[in-house]
């Protein structure tokens, strides 16, 4: 059976109390902290940096999985790595030398992931889709969390799906954006193997038991 991946986006978090948000999510079902970082040029909003994310990663107990929203991603790979990325997302749409960019990750010894916006195309990836780790599907416009989840993310996963097969990859997908328990099995059912949740899990009264449902989908779907 599929294990689905769940990570839960620290941006929804209480930022004034990291420490005992990452002990929620050691003790629940979590199997990654997804880490959104903003500059404000590259979205529209800026969240937290380097030093955050280091300290968040003095408590975590699981990957750190680190979404860069920014510009010139390749300025702050190492940086980030050293702040304890297991896996370093950068956008599509954020480098020039994507090919360059995705080898600089992969020689820090981190896991490469590419994001790709609503508006473009999985086509773009053909030529570097063996190269990388995971590619995360953004299923809301990047920039905040809480934004309604885009219908189309379904047919994109099916394609993504198949130049993945096609291409003889083992990139996982990774889906991030208006996640909840409605969309989530149509999400796994598509090809998705990691769910990004943050308003879901932290605005709910009882996050630990929302990240325990949202694990548990894969068995409802066995039968
Ligand atoms: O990268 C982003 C937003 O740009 C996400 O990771 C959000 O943080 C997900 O939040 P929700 O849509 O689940 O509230
Ligand atoms: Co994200």
């Amino acid at each position: 059976m599929k294990n689905t991946i769940i990570a839960p986006s620290i941006l929804a978090s209480d930022f004034a109390n990291l420490e005992s948000e990452s002990n929620m999510l050691n003790r629940s079902e979590a199997d990654w902290f997804h880490i959104d970082i903003m500059d404000g040029r590259f979205v529209p909003n800026i969240s937290f940096g380097i030093p955050v994310t280091a300290a968040i990663n003095k408590h975590a107990q699981k990957p750190l999985d680190v979404h860069l929203m920014i510009v010139e991603p390749e300025k702050y790979l190492e940086d980030f790595k050293n702040a304890g990325a297991e896996t370093l997302t950068v956008h599509y749409e954020a480098c020039t030398h994507l090919h360059r960019t995705i080898g600089q990750i992969k020689e820090l010894g981190c896991k490469a992931g590419v994001a790709l916006n609503p508006h473009t195309p999985v086509s773009v990836l053909e030529d570097v889709i063996q190269d990388i780790d995971l590619v995360c599907v953004m299923s809301v416009n990047p920039g905040f969390g809480g934004q309604k989840f885009i219908e189309n993310t379904y047919d994109k996963i099916e394609k993504l799906a198949s130049l993945i097969k096609k291409s003889n990859s083992n990139a996982l997908i990774e889906i991030d954006g208006g996640v909840n328990l409605d969309n989530a099995p149509k999400l796994i059912k598509a090809g998705a193997d990691v769910l990004v949740a943050g308003s879901f899990v932290f605005n709910s009264k009882n996050p630990e038991d929302t990240i325990k449902n949202l694990k548990s989908i894969n068995n409802s779907l066995v039968s």
